[in-house]
């Protein structure tokens, strides 16, 4: 298992070059966000926005689009449940199912049969939930899992008292693409490798903090490409940001990480 450290940060977060435009920078389509858990999708939303990536586009139910604009006018928005959906789907480089995304196991269904090949999908919160217990067919993706504890018990059937590196890289190997099992330790794993990330504090535990690494890790794999470094320096850079907050913040809310990331992005970028 190798240990990060910030050399991951600074090797996948580069110096953009100037003859460029948004595209360049990947489109990111959030779905979740169901009329109760909206503020999920914001936060994964907002998460992708300030992490960089060129386009952001929310399908989440209808009560939550003004709330969206009135927070982060920069994302654009569609409604889940309608049929363009699917058009969104086929733009996106990454699309991020999961955050708040509650039992609506029918949009779950709907995206996972649109996603194609050549692009990046992320599983997390209630879309992990809900992949375990109905084991819908998955696509032919670059698939990464966000499992929070429960999550991972729920998706390898090991209980949380159960999961070790060893037992759960025994699990990780029987699903596609990278899982990132997250913890006060949280461990990757990809192919036959295994990385843990050493940062990060309680100051975390609170909600939101999940939807947050969700949507860095759909910006930083839009916008630096789909390789296993772009998702472990996001699950990096998640922890870096909250312990420098943490110094003198007894819990780092998710919005006070996302505003500190254009910041972060800056200094690493020119290390
Ligand atoms: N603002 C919003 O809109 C927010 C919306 N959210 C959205 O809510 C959806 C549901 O996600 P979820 O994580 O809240 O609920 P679920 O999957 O049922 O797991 C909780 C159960 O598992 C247990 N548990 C044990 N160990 C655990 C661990 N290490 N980490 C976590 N839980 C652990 C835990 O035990 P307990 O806390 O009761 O002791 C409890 O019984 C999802 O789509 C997410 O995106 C949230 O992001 C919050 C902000
Ligand atoms: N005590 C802790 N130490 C370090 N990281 C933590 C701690 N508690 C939570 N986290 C991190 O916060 C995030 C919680 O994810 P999740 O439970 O999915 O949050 P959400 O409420 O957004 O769904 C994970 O990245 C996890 O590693
Ligand atoms: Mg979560």
């Amino acid at each position: 298992m190798q240990i990060l450290s910030e050399a991951i940060v600074d090797q996948v977060i580069q110096p953009r070059q100037q003859a460029t435009h948004k595209g360049d920078f990947g489109r990111v389509l959030i779905v979740g966000g169901n009329a109760h858990f909206g503020g999920a999708a914001i936060i994964a939303a907002s998460a992708a926005v300030y992490a960089g990536a060129g386009l952001v586009t929310v399908a989440t139910d209808s009560h939550n689009h003004a709330p969206l604009h009135a927070r982060l006018p920069e994302a654009m928005v569609i409604d889940s449940q309608r049929s363009d959906l699917i058009d969104a789907v086929h733009q996106a480089t990454v699309v991020v199912i999961g955050p708040g995304l509650g039992d609506d196991e029918v949009t779950l269904e709907r995206v996972l049969s649109a996603v194609t090949a050549q692009q990046t999908l992320v599983i997390d919160g209630s879309a992990i939930t809900l992949y375990a217990a109905n084991q819908p067919a998955l696509p032919q993706a670059h698939i990464i899992w966000t499992p929070h504890q429960m999550e991972w018990q729920r998706l390898s059937g090991i209980a949380i008292a159960d999961q070790t590196p060893e037992t759960s890289a025994i699990a990780a190997a029987k699903l596609p693409g990278i899982v990132v099992a997250k913890s006060h330790r949280t461990t990757i794993f990809a192919g036959t490798d295994s990385y843990q990330n050493p940062v990060g504090s309680a100051a975390l535990a609170t909600g939101g903090s999940g939807d947050t690494l969700a949507g860095i890790i759909g910006a930083f794999n839009a916008q630096f490409g789909a390789h296993v470094t772009s998702t472990l320096a996001a699950v990096y850079a998640h922890s870096d940001i909250s312990d420098q907050l943490a110094k003198t913040q007894f819990v780092t809310l998710p919005t006070a990480i996302i505003a500190q990331l254009p910041q972060y992005m800056a200094i690493h970028a020119n290390k």
